[in-house]
């Protein structure tokens, strides 16, 4: 009874492993030889026949962090091996659709978790009776990481990062070296011997056929031996208390082998019936421990006690009895197993979608923003659990098109997988939750399910219900009890500061669903959260938008570019915002790929202020008459300009389209603008950065720019003065450049020489300075030597720059 082993022997039948530290095996003295100091105290002996093998270096540095991770959350290893426990146990159950002998008879065929713990040895075990592992899953699965995305989690926790989220990481196993020194796996599975896996985290590990230990049938005990400071990890109450946060929702029973007080009223003849009392519930508790035994005494003393003072005077009536306080051992479950999605909503506390959540999403604290749980009737019959995440899970946008699905599919409560993505579009993976079908057919077979009639449909439902819950989160309503298809839907107060989290964190999502989703676009449009020159500080919606929307205003005007500071002073919204226009500041990389996919919302067309066919809202009558009149000047201007116009597009060649005369502009003297099928500036600013496109293309989109001139503005109307005036001047040519590459950086494009353009700049400034001579005078030697020892070179720097000027000065004195 002392002994953990002989316990485990001949309770549950499970063989542990000894540490051989009394005899450590030959790799051990070699190691403790090699360096006594160090190794010899750590390194403890592996069984002497193991196979030792290396940890995959990725492997190797997760421990190392694991174990020097003083700060984080320890109790998350036991919610780890837990979940691992429970997807053995479906894997189990899934593969015995086909052949239900897998699941063996008797104890064996029970689906359980069990858990118990050896005070004094500092060991705690938790055994399942799942799938178990064969030598080469011990090998693949507990000494190697297959996964992508484990160095960007490595890098984030080496820099500081939070060990909680490794769950997400499908690396799990590996948190019990939070609270182990050492640990041992004993496995079988159906179709191999019976093995031990066993590591001290020291960057090996070993394997060995277990020959002696007692047969465990199926499935895996681990057995971790816990580091000194924490011991409290094979406390009853503690393990009870863990369990309760974080593995309550799993769906087998969860076992602990525990003690329970209890009182039993027993005959009093003499001093042997009390014994004989005794003895009687020690047979009945047949793992009673030496410590019951004491505190049975002692509690049998205190009661005897109370009794011989209170009762002395009944002593001759009634028969004596007296209460025994004992302590009896057994298992105790620790969940109540019924899923959650299996309830009535109605009767499931909000604190309980949280943990569910927490269980499903593999995180500590961290709540739901909504979820909805609802129940599909009619054809084809589902329920469902969905939540909408507060958090981006880890590195989700930039492995947006590698990302695993996140939804569990259920068929008839049992588990099929998580990894199909049938259930949710791309865009949607973010959610977390589950659907369980009645209508899919109990199968293995991804095939089988793929091609289910009834899969599209809840694929489609199941879409409706997530931009429901959305829909709602934004609007931060409280949501209805049921619509037609959904019953008893229940969702969690949401208000718009909720949503604002949510657009922060998964907007981009939102946006890249309108490109992947055509039929839901108008759907995922109302959405959509941008800021406007009405709205600068504030998020905005469409429908928002569209209600402030000027009398007679058809469209829904909207410009893109790198910050709404930059965009409100930008040169292509003069006139619209002059004229009391709302305009739209999209500042997303990915806005302009998005609104060529929603030309319209609401019957309402959208047009991008920064495109050539800017058309400025409806007029009334008396607007008409004004523009009319303002027609025949602009096109008297326009005449006037034409030849300047002509000889403008001959000055920059083929850089632009076309040179015109512009009527959006109010006080710059010229912009650069693409037509309807060429990139705006922001477009081509991402493309460059992206370098998504061949060169060809962007040579051919950049080149359909036109420049628009301001007839109005005097450095134009000067400029043609001085054109009329020496139709080949050269300084009439530079400044013409020299307007459009100021127009190019304005409207956000790049100059194609920055050079040249900066030459054209000095020429100018030299010009207003009034000085002629651009030469830099040489720097004495002595000085340019010192400065050769400094790394940083600045002064040799600055004379290259000097330089450089130099020779560009002589370009610029035509200017
Ligand atoms: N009790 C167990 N029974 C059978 N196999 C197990 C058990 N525990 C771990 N494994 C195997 O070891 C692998 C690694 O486990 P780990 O917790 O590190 O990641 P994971 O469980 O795959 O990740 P995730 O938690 O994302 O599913 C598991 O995928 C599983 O194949």
């Amino acid at each position: 009874e002392e002994d953990f082993a002989d316990h485990l022997t001949s309770d549950v039948g499970v063989s542990t492993g000894h540490k051989t530290e009394t005899d450590p095996g030959t790799a051990a003295k070699e190691a403790a030889a090699a360096n006594p100091a160090g190794l010899a105290a750590k390194f403890k002996a592996f069984r002497q026949n193991a196979e030792k093998f290396e940890f995959q270096a990725e492997v190797s540095r997760l421990m190392d962090i694991i174990i020097n991770s003083l700060y984080s959350n320890k109790d998350i290893f036991l919610r780890e091996l837990i979940s691992n426990a429970s997807d053995a146990l479906d894997k189990l159950r899934l593969l015995a659709l086909k052949d239900s002998a897998l699941l063996g008879e008797g104890e064996e065929a029970a689906l359980e978790i069990r858990i118990r713990v050896d005070k004094e040895k500092r060991v705690l075990q938790i055994r399942d009776r799942g799938i178990g592992m064969t030598k080469k899953d011990l090998v693949n699965n507990l000494g190697t990481i297959a996964k992508s995305g484990t160095a960007a989690f490595l890098e984030q926790m080496q820099k500081g990062g939070d060990v909680n989220l490794i769950g997400q990481f499908g690396v799990g196993f590996y948190s019990v070296y939070l609270v182990a020194d050492y640990v041992e796996v004993i496995t079988k599975h159906n179709d191999d011997k019976q093995y031990i896996w066993e590591s001290d985290a020291g960057g090996n590990y070993a394997i060995s056929e277990d020959t002696e230990g007692e047969r465990i049938g199926r499935g895996t005990v681990i057995n971790i031996h816990l580091k000194e400071d924490e011991a409290h990890y094979a406390e009853e109450a503690k393990l009870k208390e863990l369990v309760a946060k974080y593995s309550e929702f799993i769906n087998f029973p969860i076992y602990l082998y525990a003690s329970k007080e209890v009182s039993n009223e027993v005959p009093v003849e003499d001093e042997e019936g009390e014994d004989e009392a005794t003895e009687t519930e020690e047979a009945d508790s047949d793992e009673s421990e030496e410590e019951s035994e004491s505190e049975d005494e002692d509690a049998s003393d205190d009661v005897e006690d109370e009794e011989d003072d209170s009762k002395e005077d009944d002593e001759e009536e009634k028969p004596k009895t007296k209460t025994v306080k004992e302590t009896v051992w057994d298992w105790e479950v620790l969940n109540d197993n019924k899923a959650i999605w299996l309830r009535d909503p109605k009767d499931v506390s909000e604190q309980e979608y949280n943990k569910f959540y927490e269980a499903l999403a593999k995180t500590t604290g961290e709540k739901p923003l909504a979820y909805s749980h609802f129940k599909a009737e009619g054809d084809v019959e589902f329920k469902s659990v969905l939540f909408i995440p507060s958090k981006a899970p880890f590195g989700f946008l930039d492995n947006y098109y590698t990302n695993k699905p996140s939804m569990k599919l259920y068929v008839r409560r049992v588990f099929i997988t998580d990894e199909f993505d049938e259930l949710m579009p791309r865009y949607l993976s973010f959610l977390r939750g589950l659907v369980d079908s009645d209508t899919l057919p109990l199968s293995v077979s991804r095939e089988t399910l793929q091609q289910h009639s009834s899969l599209k449909t809840i694929k489609k439902k199941m879409v409706r219900k997530a931009l429901d819950m959305l829909r709602k989160l934004a609007e931060g309503d409280k949501p209805e009890e049921s619509d037609e298809d959904a019953e008893g839907e229940e969702a969690a107060p949401a208000d718009t500061s909720k949503y604002e989290t949510f657009w922060t964190e998964f907007g981009k999502v939102i946006k890249l669903g309108i490109i992947e989703d055509k039929p839901n676009a108008q759907r995922l449009a109302k959405l959509v959260r941008f800021h406007t020159s009405h709205s600068p500080d504030k998020l905005t919606s469409f429908d928002e938008y569209i209600s402030r929307m000027k009398e007679g205003q058809k469209q829904i005007y909207y410009i893109a570019g790198e910050s709404k500071e930059a965009l409100a002073k930008s040169p292509f919204l003069e006139q619209l915002l002059k004229k009391g226009y709302e305009v739209i500041y999209f500042t997303d990389s990915i806005d302009e790929y998005m609104m060529q996919n929603l030309p319209e919302y609401d019957d309402k067309k959208f047009q991008n202020a920064s495109k050539e066919d800017l058309k400025l809202g409806d007029k009334d009558k008396k607007q008409k008459k004004q523009e009319k009149e303002l027609k025949e000047r602009f096109k008297e201007l326009t005449e006037r300009f034409k030849e300047l116009t002509v000889w403008w597009k001959d000055v920059l060649g083929s850089e632009v389209e076309k040179v015109k005369v512009s009527h959006r502009l109010a006080s710059s003297p010229c912009v650069v603008v693409t037509g309807a099928q060429g990139w705006s500036a922001n477009m081509e600013r991402i493309m460059r950065a992206q370098a998504l496109s061949d060169k060809g293309s962007l040579e051919y989109m950049k080149g359909r720019k036109t420049l628009e001139i301001n007839p109005r503005h005097p450095l134009v109307q000067e400029l043609r003065v001085k054109y009329e005036a020496d139709k080949e001047s050269e300084s009439a040519k530079a400044v013409a450049r020299l307007l459009y590459e100021t127009a190019l950086l304005e409207s956000g494009f790049q100059v194609a020489s920055p050079q040249e353009f900066n030459s054209r700049v000095h020429g100018l400034i030299a010009e207003t300075l009034g000085v002629s001579d651009l030469t830099v005078e040489e720097a004495p030697q002595s000085e340019a030597d010192d400065v050769e020892e400094d790394e940083e070179v600045k002064p040799a720097a600055d004379a290259q720059d000097s330089a450089d000027a130099d020779d560009k000065a002589d370009d610029k004195d035509e200017l």
